[in-house]
């Protein structure tokens, strides 16, 4: 827990005043979430952006103020956890099923900053499944679809019945262990008319907050590595 708190605090050093910032799903951005209400009580000026429902929540009770699309002109920056970040700082992301909403934040924002205890660090991805947002019509068709690629697609589940992303899709599982080319999957998978998104964030990563092996903390650059 203390591992996560310390990257996730790191992360709020980024924001700065009068910045419109994406706000992450998950525990460990929590921290960062918790640690940028903290400062606008003591007079940040910013205007938050969530990636989910559960984060716009965490959000308005940490008394950050949220942003509408339509009133804004850029992302300054994004901070989000992930389930696996390699050695060129790219990810798995999806385990709490934000995928989709993170991914369109990430992709828009002028610098997109990742925290990720070392546990998530990883040589190569694949070892968390990764997840595969698909809208409900016909998911039986882009399951095979999955499945014929070689993905081992299995249906997300929460209380017995199919899991609903915020966006009311289902998200499928896959076992990526044996892919080489990741950004030629995250493609393939896209094009499926089903398939929505899935958690491949490729080279859209800047700046990866980790502990070393003395569990300092630590900025990986992508463009300083
Ligand atoms: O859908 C969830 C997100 O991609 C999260 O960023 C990811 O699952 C990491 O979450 P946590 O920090 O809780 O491990």
């Amino acid at each position: 827990m203390d591992e996560k708190k310390r990257v996730g605090e790191k992360a709020a050093d980024f924001v700065e005043d009068g910045m419109v910032v994406g706000l992450g799903t998950g525990s460990t951005v929590y921290y960062t979430i918790m640690k940028l209400g903290q400062r606008v009580k003591e007079g940040l000026n910013i205007q938050g952006i969530p990636t989910s429902v559960q984060t716009e929540e965490l959000a308005k009770k940490a008394g950050i103020p949220l942003a509408n699309f339509k009133d804004i002109e850029q992302i300054d920056v994004a901070i989000d956890g992930a389930d696996e970040v390699d050695t060129n700082l790219d990810l798995i992301k999806g385990g709490g099923g934000a995928l989709l909403r993170e991914k369109i934040i990430a992709k828009a924002a002028k610098k997109f900053i990742v925290v990720a205890t070392p546990f998530k660090m990883v040589e190569k991805l694949g070892a968390f499944r990764l997840p595969v947002e698909v809208v409900p019509f016909g998911a039986e068709l882009t399951e095979k679809h999955i499945r014929e690629l070689g993905n081992d697609p299995i249906l997300r589940l929460f209380e017995g019945k199919p899991y609903k992303t915020d966006n009311g899709n289902y998200i499928f599982d896959c076992d990526i262990s044996h892919t080489l080319h990741t950004k030629e999957l995250e493609e393939k998978l896209n094009m499926f008319p089903g398939v929505v998104e899935n958690g491949l964030f490729i080279n859209m990563s800047d700046i990866v907050i980790s502990l070393d092996q003395e569990k300092n903390v630590v900025l990986i650059d992508r463009n300083h590595k």
